[in-house]
């Protein structure tokens, strides 16, 4: 079988996006998955990425098993830390947090993953992780002890983008945080886009169909909606008439 790295360099070619929806075990039980799944397949959403910022140990698996029973649709596991691995997943995107100063999530927490890594089978995609601001204080700065890099600084962000590229990041993900007042401007997706040569994903405070379409405008490889779907799910059924990719 093809590695889901492949079909997301395959799709890149394409130039339409995918439609990743984010699930954070902390907010979605096992018994919530059926109903869930089945609005999601009657949707464009194609991966399912698993994670949190801050996620009790032993939630993420049961989850991701009882996702994997109801769905064809590949998981991807979007990590805080190391207690959020499981081997019923697909892909891991083993993160490192380029934006930020902090060596627990540069190097350590990838160390801290390797006596599991070894015996496993996750596809592992090596994943550089931007946080940029995004109008307010998130989760994942409060628990990294980091900042986000500004937008003002447009050269900034495409020197770090282009440095995880040039240290072998396999994928980009530009953050805004979970529940961003503004998502990741097209401008700087563009300039990201147009600095590197591998995938970039882009997340963070994209709740309306306009945001969507700015996302999709710029280029972006994979957009990751997460809070929307939280608060409603009939988020799904706005999602109908989108030009994205269906299928990985
Ligand atoms: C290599 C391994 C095992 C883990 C990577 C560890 C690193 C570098 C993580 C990057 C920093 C981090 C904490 C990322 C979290 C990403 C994530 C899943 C964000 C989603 O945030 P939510 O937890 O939904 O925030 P809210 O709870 O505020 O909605
Ligand atoms: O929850 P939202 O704001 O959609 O963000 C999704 C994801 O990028 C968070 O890591
Ligand atoms: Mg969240």
């Amino acid at each position: 079988m093809m590695s889901y790295y492949n079909l997301l360099i395959q799709n890149k070619e394409k130039n339409t996006p995918l439609l990743a929806v984010l699930i954070d075990p902390d907010k979605m039980n096992v018994k919530q998955v059926p109903a869930f799944v089945e609005k999601m397949h009657k949707s464009p959403v194609s991966i399912i990425l698993v994670g949190g910022s801050t996620v009790l140990k032993g939630v993420t698996e049961p989850l991701v098993k009882a996702l994997k029973k109801h769905t064809q649709n590949p998981v991807f596991l979007f990590p805080g830390d190391v207690n959020q691995l499981t081997n019923e997943a697909d892909v891991l995107l083993f993160l490192m947090l380029l934006s930020g100063r902090n060596p627990e999530y540069l190097i350590g927490q990838q160390i801290a993953s390797v006596p599991f890594l070894r015996d496993s089978a996750l596809e592992v995609i090596s994943t550089g992780y931007i946080l940029l601001d995004g109008g307010k204080e998130t989760a994942t700065m409060k628990v990294t002890h980091t900042h986000p890099l500004p937008l003002t600084d447009i050269q900034l962000i495409k020197d770090t983008a282009k440095a995880g590229e040039l240290i072998g990041n396999k994928l980009l993900y530009l953050e805004a945080g979970s529940g961003a007042n503004h998502p990741v401007p097209s401008e700087v997706i563009n300039a990201v886009r147009e600095e590197v040569s591998i995938p970039v994903i882009v997340g963070g405070g994209i709740r309306t169909e306009a945001a969507l379409l700015e996302a999709i405008k710029s280029k972006a490889d994979m957009i990751v909606i997460g809070t929307a779907f939280e608060q409603d799910i009939n988020f799904f059924e706005t999602l109908q008439n989108l030009v994205i990719s269906k299928t990985i």
